[in-house]
């Protein structure tokens, strides 16, 4: 146990709940920074309050890669400490609580089939990344084609998909006579709540048409919106905690003061009392959605690959320059915002000047790799819908256009210097070869319909597209940037 919270840290108190008996009611798969810095302290704040005693969460994590956070975690019996970044420099710090129990699928997968299935389980939660969901970016299907897919759909199968644990517990529980948890997706993936109950159900029907339909009409799957900038832990933040609080954490997480939450509010088997926490509960979460997922994270994606090119390396220095900060806001307003329905209570002005704000906020120190990997699982699924809406319309696209180009050639794998750019992206062995193809045909890597589906039989996309990968091949990322100002 590292985390010492003793007398070197006196800003700092182990959470002021009796942490023995709290039950496990939540189980969380794919347990990274951004939950523990979001459900988790949600969780934590209603334990502070007095409630959610049955409402502990299991943290389970199902890639190789989580060994490292089982190591951490259960040398801190599940506590860590979460920093919040203010953009004055300010720190706040707490000490959260609620992971009760961590598990590591690969160890046993069997003790953690048990524990979704068990009665006292009622939420399955997930932060499995925009890839996780493994669907078709252009006909929404679920990809039953893919190797560890095909293995976890035989039967007696030991799983190692999210698909294989979370439909292997729900028909546990449907064979005993227990009703099933209900399925929270907290990824930015647009529709998740649907989402997540076409591709679990699409899954269960590789194994057995009948599961499949039980999958699809019993389960309930709450669709949600969820924010919080939340950058990789990084040895700068495991030395401040350090340094500044006293406490020697093996993984800290640090975010940015800002949390929403909006969340539908249907969950057959109850819920903790999250609107005590801060969450908001509504019928319909989609128009949150949108909002979210085509200002703040389509903004990402123009910040990144620009901001990269133009040499610099967080989201703040970038956001600082102001060709990239007015290039921002001109693509929020004029090719994001026309696709959004109204979305109740909220200005969208003031939502927009808020986020100029977070993105700004220099203490937070948000990496541009960060924004930058796994682009192949954001572009298609943020970017791309929003330009087909913006066409049908008769809307302004070359900002958009401007952007996949960034991408196309951040993904060349060189930037302006000739300095190598790692591209961090599942499909990097494709990606790679066809952006350093198009110096001769310029458009290879718009054709390419799992990614861009029919973009590029847009004449008016392609035209805009071309003007700008010529100009940030001619001219360079911020020249070319400034001229579409
Ligand atoms: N970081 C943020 O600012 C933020 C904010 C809002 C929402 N989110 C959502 O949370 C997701 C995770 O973000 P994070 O910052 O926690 O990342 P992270 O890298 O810290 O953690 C990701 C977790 O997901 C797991 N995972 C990845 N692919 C998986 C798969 N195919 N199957 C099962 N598990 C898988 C990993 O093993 C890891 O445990 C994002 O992709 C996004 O959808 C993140
Ligand atoms: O984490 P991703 O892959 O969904 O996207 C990268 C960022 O845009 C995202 O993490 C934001 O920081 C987050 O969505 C803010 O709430």
């Amino acid at each position: 146990m590292t985390l010492d919270l003793g007398a070197t840290a006196p800003e700092l108190d182990l959470p002021p709940y009796d942490r023995s008996g709290i039950e496990v009611g939540i189980v969380h798969l794919g347990v990274g920074g951004f939950h523990r810095a979001h459900q988790a302290l949600a969780v934590d704040e209603l334990l502070r309050r007095g409630g959610a005693r049955e409402w502990g969460i299991c943290g389970v994590g199902l890639l190789p890669g989580d060994a490292a956070m089982r190591d951490a975690l259960r040398a801190q019996d599940g506590l860590y400490t979460l920093v919040t970044k203010h953009a004055d420099g300010r720190l706040d710090a707490r000490v959260v609580g609620s992971l009760v129990e961590y598990l590591f699928a690969p160890d046993d997968p069997e003790v953690v089939l048990e524990r979704l299935a068990d009665p006292a389980t009622r939420i399955v939660s997930l932060t499995i990344t925009e890839g996780g969901y493994n669907f078709d970016q252009v006909t929404g299907e679920f990809d039953a084609t893919a190797p560890d897919v095909v293995a976890d759909a035989r039967p007696g199968a030991t799983p190692t998909t999210v698909f294989g644990y979370v439909v292997e517990a729900l028909a546990r529980r449907r064979s005993r006579g227990l009703p099933p948890f209900t399925v929270m997706s907290c990824d930015n993936v647009q529709g998740n709540g649907e989402r997540a109950r076409t591709v679990f159900s699409a899954f269960a029907a590789l194994r057995d048409p009948e599961l499949g339909r039980w999958v699809h009409d019993a389960v309930a799957f709450p669709g949600s919106m969820v924010d919080r900038i939340t950058p990789v832990t990084t040895d700068d933040d495991r030395r401040l905690v350090r340094d500044r609080l006293g406490v020697a954490d093996r993984w800290p997480v640090v975010a940015e003061p800002y949390f929403q939450w909006v969340l539908e509010d249907r969950f057959p088997l109850g819920r903790p009392a999250f609107e005590h926490a801060g969450v908001q509960l509504v019928e319909d979460v989609e128009p949150y959605e949108l909002m979210k997922l085509r200002l703040l994270n389509v903004s990402h994606q123009a910040i990144a690959y620009f901001g990269w090119l133009s040499g610099y390396r967080y989201a703040h220095e970038a956001m600082a320059d102001p060709v990239v900060a007015s290039f921002v806001r001109a693509f929020m307003d004029h090719e994001a915002t026309p696709t959004l329905r109204p979305v109740p209570g909220v200005d969208l002005e003031t939502y927009k000047a808020t986020l100029v704000e977070r993105f700004a906020n220099p203490a937070v120190r948000d990496t541009l790799a960060r924004l930058c990997a796994e682009s192949s699982d954001r572009i298609p699924k943020w970017l791309v819908p929003m330009v087909h809406e913006q066409l049908r319309a008769g809307g302004d696209v070359f900002r958009s256009a401007a952007v996949v180009a960034s991408w196309a050639r951040y993904a060349e794998g060189v930037d302006e210097q000739g300095r190598p750019i790692e591209v961090v992206d599942r499909l990097a062995d494709e990606l790679v070869p066809l952006a350093r193809s198009q110096r001769d045909d310029p458009v290879a890597f718009l054709r390419n319909p799992a990614l861009f589906g029919s973009l590029v039989d847009e004449p008016r996309f392609v035209e805009a597209y071309l003007d700008a990968l010529g100009s940030l091949h001619r001219a360079g990322a911020h020249a070319t940037l400034a001229a579409l100002l």
